[in-house]
């Protein structure tokens, strides 16, 4: 069956590699239980995605399905800094987006592949604003857990207290969550976040909870049960995580920004269970006196270890990372530092013992399904309350610091401890034992038949119900409303034009 009588779903992703991979996994499962999927995100980070991952526009074949990628111009100049300020930029990309998502909807239709469905992360939350006038059914594809959408829900609803100024220190009891103490709370939510337009922009998602038809989360039921059951009541949930784990994909689809280095022929060469994988994810970047301290933590740990030290951006203000004088050397065969890794791979590999990770959930969600004991070191947002579940609810984590709000540098002693902590001794023995229990239950939750199949078989059941509805006149409806936001946007560009910079 060619890819043009497939039932057809457009996925809009916020262009950050903590957002690509899980909605391009997303894509990639309901491709190959036969539907059509255009993903798309702006062309800054498409023109990464096309050279390190090879991303086309032309449909590649997945499973029952096809996946084609299709990037939309943000309205800015190639070279534009304020692109690296979230305040700015997530503003002009909802400005932007909301005009040329419906014409790229439109043209698609009128190539023969009429839209049945828009699916967004959240930090865009006006996607659902797209479809709503469209009158295109939409979904959300949550990318962190369970726990802190709750804790996201109780905040925007009020519902119980958060830290505030008034009283900056107070834990938070949820339903069905351990208490979590002030510094436990998604940091976004304290009054003091560095980051309060990721707080604006998440809050922008619940105000819009009531449009998309199903929630869908990276998450899988019987590792959050309790919360999710006590959620689901209120949302329309759907668990079809771990996306990481495709049984009827090849990796051949991938959405890395940058190419990642070789290093599977180096972890080859060591025992089981002898390095440490360093990586603080896509986003966070430490000071230069807290590098220097983990990388003497490496060497006096005297573990083998990878590190990845990727490059800031040169327009974020970072300076870019050195390592201590001589530390190459002193490290020899022991260590090996790349600018980015195949990290499914690295986590599936046996040399492998554990993972210091800033616990992101991606990075989260793939240490547990790979079985793979870490050393939490979160930063901000969810990666403190990531930090909680690991080392607390889950139990395959020691924890190594409480996240960047407490500024306190954790010095070469205690990296060493923890290091040496996770990977020898009968601690480290029982995380891995837990570790591998959450493989298991993340395995059988994926395969077919498993909790997370069955709701993602389910909704994709349910996009084709709504996509028989929609005729030709609700297609055409989609197609004249997309004509009337063009117009209405040229007019506002001529009437604002040299007003604005
Ligand atoms: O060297 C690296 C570092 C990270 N990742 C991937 O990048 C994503 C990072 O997402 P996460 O939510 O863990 O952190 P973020 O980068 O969003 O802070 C995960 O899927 C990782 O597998 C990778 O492939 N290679
Ligand atoms: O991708 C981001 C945030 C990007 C950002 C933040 C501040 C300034 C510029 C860009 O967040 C990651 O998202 C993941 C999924 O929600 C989450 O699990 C990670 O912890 C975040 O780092």
């Amino acid at each position: 069956m060619g890819s043009e009588s497939l039932v057809h779903v457009f996925l809009v992703s916020f262009p950050g590699q903590g957002h690509v991979n899980p909605l391009l996994r997303l894509g990639k499962r309901l491709a190959s239980k036969g539907l059509l999927v255009t993903f798309t995100t702006p062309e800054s980070i498409g023109k990464q995605m096309r050279k390190a991952s090879g991303c086309s526009d032309e449909p590649s074949p997945v499973g029952d399905g096809f996946i084609r990628f299709e990037f939309f111009e943000d309205g800015w100049d190639e070279d534009e800094p304020r692109r690296q300020d979230l305040d700015q930029y997530l503003p002009q990309l909802e400005k932007v987006g909301k005009v040329v998502i419906p014409q790229m909807i439109r043209r698609n239709a009128e190539r023969g592949r009429t839209v049945s469905c828009l699916i967004n992360n959240p930090f865009i939350p006006w996607v659902s604003d797209v479809a709503e006038s469209l009158g295109l059914p939409s979904a959300m594809l949550w990318v962190q857990s369970c726990a802190c959408f709750a804790a996201y829900y109780h905040y925007y609803h009020n519902l119980v207290p958060f830290p505030s100024e008034e009283a900056m220190e107070i834990d938070v009891q949820l339903p069905c969550m351990p208490l979590l103490k002030h510094d436990e709370v998604p940091s976004f939510l304290y009054p003091t976040t560095p980051y309060p337009f990721l707080r604006r922009a998440i809050m922008g998602q619940y105000g819009n909870l009531d449009k998309p038809f199903c929630v869908l989360m990276d998450t899988f039921q019987e590792l959050e049960s309790e919360i999710i059951e006590y959620m689901s009541k209120i949302c329309p949930i759907k668990t079809v995580g771990p996306l990481f784990k495709n049984p009827k994909a090849p990796n051949a689809v991938r959405g890395d920004f940058m190419k990642a280095d070789d290093c599977i022929g180096w972890l080859d060469s060591k025992p089981p269970k002898s390095v440490v994988y360093v990586s603080f994810g896509s986003v966070v970047y430490l000071k230069q006196d807290q590098w220097d301290e983990i990388a003497f933590g490496l060497l006096n740990s005297g573990v083998n270890f990878i590190w990845v030290m990727k490059p800031p951006h040169k327009d974020s203000g970072y300076t870019v990372l050195t390592l201590p004088e001589g530390f190459l050397e002193k490290a020899g065969n022991k260590g090996k530092v790349v600018q980015w890794s195949p990290q499914e791979q690295v986590l599936a590999h046996p040399s492998v013992a554990c993972f210091v990770t800033h616990c992101g959930w991606n990075s989260t969600m793939e240490a547990l399904t790979s079985g793979m004991p870490v050393v939490a070191f979160p930063q901000w947002g969810d990666q403190v309350t990531d930090a909680k579940y690991l080392v607390d609810v889950f139990k395959v984590g020691v924890r190594m610091c409480r996240g960047e709000a407490e500024d306190k540098l954790i010095t070469r002693d205690v990296v060493e401890r923890c290091l040496v902590e996770a990977t020898v001794g009968p601690k480290a023995a029982k995380m891995k034992e837990n570790a591998l229990k959450w493989k298991a239950t993340a395995e059988a939750a994926f395969i077919e038949g498993g909790s997370s199949d069955r709701n993602l078989q389910a909704f994709v059941d349910e996009v084709k119900k709504r996509s028989v509805g929609m005729d030709h006149s609700t297609a055409g409806k989609a197609t004249e409303k997309a004509n009337e936001i063009e117009v209405e946007a040229e007019a506002v560009a001529a009437a604002t034009d040299g007003k604005e910079d």
